[in-house]
């Protein structure tokens, strides 16, 4: 094992492993943290999936670190902590402290925090992060419904997560190459910097720092800042690596749970196309007016080939459900209702899921309990298909980050299954 990742949710995850599988390598995730015993096989590198972006720091910390053990000790050459391309987090945490903790445990001096992943218009200039053309803070990640994120200046961010020192590497810097860029982390480590934010507007740039930080134990960020890393093992991009895919045969259905911009159009997209969609509202779930068992009777009983189970609603509306039940009750109620969806569908013959949302992945897949998934296809950049492993009813699952795919994702996803 060359990389050894942990990612702190499951989109991320397989963001992340499509990335490493165009990067050339052998690619596997794995669901929670891996027993002692668990067999990587021939993967050159292992993505573990964690559902810990919004748990209390401390189970952060240490499910990362758990799974960071079993990583180094199999072997692993370089860690890699990815969180989301829009820096998801609260000032608790849990990016700076999970990566406190991995630089202890890595014995690592310094490491970079990059989320740029430019193909889906996430790039960080003076260590501001925008989102297409708008800042982080002025983006739709302002009204997310567990993190919303209202300043877009890393070094600020990641400052108020942690107490050691953080630093930039500025673009003028990016801009001349790995050889500047060392030459950067070198002289922040000699100052005691420990985390730098690194800015980068393109892949080349991403290329760039992934060669700087050939020497880096730890490094942490997006999936786009790992572009560059499958070189410094020697693996080409583009070579095939992917597991031979092939998803199971069996109904389909869609599952969101993400309130973000992107899927809303998705939803309405597949609406206007003739998708038939059941909305389920957390203060329906919380007053017993809406159940799984409902829900799951209706896609059953659907004569369309992919219906539309989905709780994605506006702002308003989710602060309305929120000041209703609080925050973190509304977001459970709804991740255990459509995790439970999905595990009546599969009772009843269903093997073809898209779900949306990273924590709505997190619910879905620990409910339909397989231990790893093997990656497929690209839908559209950092959303692959996936299968699972190890099952005796294997599932096809494509886990979509909230913000990414085009509008029509919803209806064009099931062409790579045919
Ligand atoms: N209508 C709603 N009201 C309040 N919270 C909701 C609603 N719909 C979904 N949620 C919660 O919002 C969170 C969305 O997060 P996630 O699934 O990670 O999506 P994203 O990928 O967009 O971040 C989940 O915890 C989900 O249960
Ligand atoms: O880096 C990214 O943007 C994604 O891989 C990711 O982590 C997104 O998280 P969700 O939007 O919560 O799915």
């Amino acid at each position: 094992m060359f990389i050894g990742a942990i990612a702190d949710d499951l989109t991320g995850a397989t963001d992340l492993c499509l990335m490493l599988a165009r990067g050339g390598m052998r690619v596997v995730q794995v669901i929670g943290v891996p027993e002692a015993a668990f067999d990587f096989g021939a993967a050159d590198a292992v993505v573990v999936a964690l559902k810990s972006r919004t748990v209390p720091k401390e189970d952060a910390v240490a499910q990362s670190l758990a799974a960071a053990r079993r990583l180094l000790d199999a072997g692993a050459r370089q860690i890699f902590f990815k969180y989301c391309s829009t820096f998801d987090s609260t000032d608790e945490g849990n990016i700076g402290p999970v990566t406190e903790a991995l630089l202890e445990a890595t014995g690592a001096a310094l490491t970079i925090a990059c989320p740029a992943f430019p193909a889906n218009g996430r790039t960080v200039y003076r260590g501001h992060l925008f989102v297409g053309d708008l800042l982080l803070s002025d983006s739709s990640m302002k009204d997310h419904p567990l993190t919303p994120m209202r300043d877009a200046n890393l070094v600020r961010v990641l400052g108020r997560q942690t107490a050691l020192p953080v630093g930039l590497v500025g673009y003028e810097t990016v801009e001349k190459g790995a050889g500047a860029i060392r030459a950067a982390f070198d002289r922040a480590g000699g100052e005691g910097l420990r985390m730098l934010i690194v800015d980068a507007v393109t892949d080349d740039q991403l290329r760039a720092i992934g060669k700087a930080a050939a020497g880096l134990k730890l490094v942490t960020g997006g999936s786009g800042v790992a572009i560059g890393l499958p070189a410094n093992f020697g693996f080409q991009e583009g070579a095939a690596s992917a597991h031979p895919f092939s998803a199971p045969a069996g109904r389909a259905a869609i599952i969101a749970g993400s309130c973000s911009a992107a899927t809303r159009r998705q939803i309405a997209a597949a609406r206007a196309a003739g998708v038939p969609a059941l909305k389920v509202d957390p203060q329906e779930i919380a007053e017993g007016r809406m159940t799984a068992e409902a829900a799951a009777r209706w896609a059953i009983g659907s004569d369309h080939a992919t219906p539309l189970v989905f709780s994605s609603d506006d702002p308003a509306e989710v602060a309305r459900a929120q000041a209703a039940l609080g925050r973190d009750e509304a977001g459970a109620l709804v991740e255990h209702l459509l995790a439970e969806v999905a595990v009546r569908l599969r009772a009843a013959g269903f093997r073809r899921f898209v779900v949306a949302g990273g924590e709505t992945s997190g619910a879905v897949t620990h409910a339909l309990g397989p231990k790893a998934l093997a990656i497929g296809p690209e839908i559209d950049p950092g959303v692959p298909w996936t299968v699972s492993l190890g099952d005796d009813e294997p599932v096809a699952l494509a886990l979509k980050s909230g913000n990414f795919g085009t509008d029509d994702f919803f209806l064009k996803a099931w062409d790579l299954l045919r």
